[in-house]
């Protein structure tokens, strides 16, 4: 039987900015990202009766109705009236709810997957539609790469890729849920707004150091005030010689950009330490 597979990345913000608080609860945002190479993978086949089946050796996440994979696969089907069943297989390696946006992409790779296993024919503009109903990150990541995101986070312009460098992520053990943090920030009274331009300039000239640079997350005035482990983790990467470094999303996790390989071990050696 054909096996469809699907790599899920995670994403990191190299910006984010909050222009306003919408009437419908979510926030105007302003955000470049992009994907990394850690990623959780899918395995799509098809089922010979009409379910779908989800399992994953991960005992964290649940493999109901809960999960994004599980949503994505029952909206498609629904929507095109799909009768025939898949059984997906999540392969989980991104920590979850990290803001690495994990959870999002194993839903755009399973939209992306089944579009492909039920031969549907829908465009990747017509999925990332779909996929906004899932959440405000599954349309960047049905897109990938890199991209300009505004709106909720659905509208999409994609950019040339970063200058290449070394990714550290670290992720404290912390629980905290998105809409916590977007509701505690102050979107009328934020103390700095990065610069998007900026940072687009940057990436555009291909300048490692200028993009270290332009790094900025307006949601780290909430996180990093009510999580001291989450500025402490910063302040070390810092310390270490990290290029770059800021949290990712609504955290926790921070990630430190590299240009240089020999760096990369001491820094990540120095955080586990730590
Ligand atoms: C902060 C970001 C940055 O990339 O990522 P994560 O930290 O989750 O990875 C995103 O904006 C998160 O996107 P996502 O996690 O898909 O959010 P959703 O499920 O759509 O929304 C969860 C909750 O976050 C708040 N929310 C989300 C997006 C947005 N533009 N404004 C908001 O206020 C809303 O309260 C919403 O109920
Ligand atoms: N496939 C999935 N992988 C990870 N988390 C998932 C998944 N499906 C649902 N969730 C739930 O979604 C929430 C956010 O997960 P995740 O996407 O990893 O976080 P974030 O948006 O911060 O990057 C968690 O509470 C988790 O239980």
């Amino acid at each position: 039987m054909q096996k469809i597979y699907e790599k899920a990345p995670a994403k990191i913000n190299l910006l984010l900015d909050v222009l306003r608080k919408r009437d419908d609860g979510f926030h105007e945002v302003e955000m470049i990202m992009t994907m990394v190479d850690l990623a959780d993978r899918l395995e799509m086949e098809e089922l010979p009766r009409d379910q779908i089946v989800l399992t994953s050796e991960a005992g964290f996440i649940p493999l109901d109705e809960k999960n994004l994979a599980f949503q994505a696969a029952r909206l498609i089907k629904d929507r095109y009236d799909v009768r025939r069943g898949v059984y997906i297989h999540l392969d989980k390696n991104i920590p979850v709810a990290a803001g690495l946006a994990g959870g999002s992409s194993d839903a755009a790779a399973a939209l992306r997957g089944l579009n492909r296993l039920w031969e549907l024919q829908l465009t990747l503009g017509e999925l990332e539609i779909l996929g906004a109903e899932l959440g405000s990150d599954v349309p960047f990541c049905i897109r990938g790469g890199t991209a300009l995101a505004r709106g909720r986070g659905e509208k999409l312009v994609s950019l040339d890729p970063p200058p290449q460098c070394w990714v550290i992520l670290a992720k404290p053990p912390i629980n905290l849920s998105t809409a916590d943090i977007y509701g505690k920030l102050r979107a009328h009274d934020l103390p700095y707004h990065p610069s998007a331009p900026d940072m687009l300039d940057a990436i555009r000239r291909q300048s490692f150091t200028d993009m270290c640079a332009a790094l900025g997350n307006v949601l780290e005035t909430v996180t990093l005030d009510r999580y001291p482990e989450v500025r402490q983790i910063k302040e070390c990467m810092v310390k270490l010689g990290a290029d770059g470094v800021l949290m990712s999303g609504s955290g926790p996790t921070v990630f430190g950009l590299v240009s240089k390989e020999a760096k990369v071990a001491r820094i990540y050696n120095g955080l586990r330490g730590f």
